[in-house]
């Protein structure tokens, strides 16, 4: 992390209370040569990774619904999401991660998936990067009715819908998550489903 354009940088843990959120104090080299002061408060809760299901016969992808209070604090009406299937890395590499939290989440046990791309999910102030998998899905792959994990009371509906009806979600704004999104589009551009 050596650089010649940040120095003096000081760190202040204000909560360890679930994930890790600090205060840096740094000075930052401003491109018109001169030192600034800066203050910037990170929150650290590791890596995460998620997931497009697809299944191209069908023409049907998985999605989940679940309730996130941050969207219910910021204009989400009841508060549920529509996403992909996601989850964080704990200690897992991304693709044993989403294989897992494929199985949690919407229960179906499947081998083989690709990474499309890695991104900082909001890199002013997250540390976050996401790892993004597409991966095909048949109906005997079901194991479970997935849901998530009661332990952590997770309570997750499982989605299996026509991709052309996610996209329209997706156009009319009823699918509203970034990550979402995200792996829409690249199916769309891709062609996945055709
Ligand atoms: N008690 C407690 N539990 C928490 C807290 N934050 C998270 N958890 C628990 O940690 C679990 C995390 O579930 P995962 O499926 O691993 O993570 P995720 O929340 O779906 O993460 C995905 O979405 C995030 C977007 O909100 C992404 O940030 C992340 O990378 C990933 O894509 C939650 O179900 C919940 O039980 C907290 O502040 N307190
Ligand atoms: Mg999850």
């Amino acid at each position: 992390m050596a650089s010649n354009h940040i120095k003096n940088i000081k760190s202040k843990l204000l909560s360890d209370n679930y994930y890790i959120l600090n205060r840096i104090n740094f000075d930052y080299l401003m491109s018109n040569g001169k030192w600034v002061t800066q203050m910037r408060e990170v929150y650290n809760r590791g890596d995460g990774a998620g997931i497009l299901l697809y299944n191209k016969q069908k023409q049907t992808i998985i999605l989940t619904k679940q309730f996130r209070m941050p969207t219910y604090m910021n204009d989400n009406g009841d508060g549920y999401l529509i996403e992909v299937c996601a989850g964080m890395l704990d200690k897992d590499d991304p693709e044993a991660c989403i294989i897992r939290e494929t199985e949690e989440e919407v229960g179906y046990r499947i081998k083989e998936v690709k990474k499309v791309f890695e991104a900082y999910t909001s890199p002013g102030v997250l540390t976050e990067k996401m790892y993004f998998f597409i991966g095909s899905y048949t109906d005997d792959m079901k194991v479970s009715k997935g849901g998530g994990l009661s332990s952590e009371h997770e309570d997750i509906e499982v989605l299996e819908l026509p991709f052309s009806e996610a996209l329209n979600m997706l156009n009319s704004g009823e699918i509203n998550d970034v990550r979402t999104i995200i792996l829409l589009q690249y199916a769309q551009i891709h062609k996945l489903l055709e």
